[in-house]
């Protein structure tokens, strides 16, 4: 099932890395089809104007309803009136973006993204947009961008690792950070020696049992130093029964 990906943004080649690496060869293989649109198509006036001062002063501009009502129906004219996109929008105020998020909505068959800029999108873009489509405002993280593009690259990367077939081994999935509410462990190669600091010896041993042991404890350690609030989550059961697995 190939995923359709719009972004809507003022500055669409923000969006190019996502033509590289693994997002590139996805869409090369068809498991992608990602559309970027330039806002500023949307606008009609000779200086393409997108932005406006806000109703009720304060510092700042304000994105204009007009161009993202004609943006999104574009967008939506892309496709089956009857299955229309999720929209996602970045925004400091969202709801958290988690692993989870990202597994539901590499499920979907069609997102959007709205890349806002300035203080921010007429709200009204958002009440118009939800008559017609699922609309979500999703945060990053609690610290502020000055737009939307760094957010919709990271959680474009974030979903689409997650559409069959674009990772390869999907075994690199399994074990990972925030994938089963554990940090993950600690990684060596080779030189078995570098600098005098020598690979812990369990993994050079070739006991698989050990070796699954000592990354287990390396992943609860690590979550308990980096990220107590993960553990706290982990209920116990859950804890014992990892444990016995290995
Ligand atoms: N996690 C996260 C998301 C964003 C974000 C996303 C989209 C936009 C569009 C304009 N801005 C600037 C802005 C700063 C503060 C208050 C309102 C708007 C954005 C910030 N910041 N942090």
């Amino acid at each position: 099932m190939t995923v359709r990906l719009d972004v809507v943004s003022i500055f669409p080649d923000y969006l190019a890395p996502l033509d590289l690496s693994l997002i590139g060869t996805a869409r090369r293989k068809g498991l992608i089809d990602l559309q970027v649109h330039d806002l500023r198509d949307f606008t009609h006036d000779r200086h393409r104007t997108v932005d406006d001062t806000p109703y009720g002063g304060g510092a700042g501009m304000v994105m204009r309803p007009e161009p993202w009502g004609e943006a999104l129906d574009h967008v939506l004219a892309q496709g089956p009136a009857d299955a229309p996109p999720h929209l996602i929008v970045p925004g400091p105020g969202g709801v958290p973006f988690t692993q989870a998020m990202a597994r539901d909505l590499a499920q979907q068959p069609w997102l959007a993204f709205a890349c806002g800029r300035y203080e921010g999108i007429d709200e009204r873009v958002y009440d118009e947009a939800r008559e017609h489509m699922p609309v979500s405002v999703v945060s990053l993280g609690d610290y502020v961008l000055n737009g939307g593009e760094v957010a919709v690259l990271a959680m474009v990367e974030a979903i689409a690792r997650l559409i069959p077939g674009v990772i390869g081994n999907a075994l690199s999935l399994v074990e990972e950070s925030h994938e089963d509410g554990l940090l993950e462990y600690p990684v060596y190669t080779k030189p078995p020696v570098w600098r005098a600091r020598e690979v812990p010896e369990v993994l050079l041993s070739g006991h698989h049992a050990a070796i699954a042991r000592w990354r287990r404890d390396e992943r609860l350690r690590r979550t308990a130093g980096r990220r107590p609030d993960m553990l706290a989550t982990l209920d116990e059961q859950d804890l014992d029964a990892r444990d016995r697995q290995v």
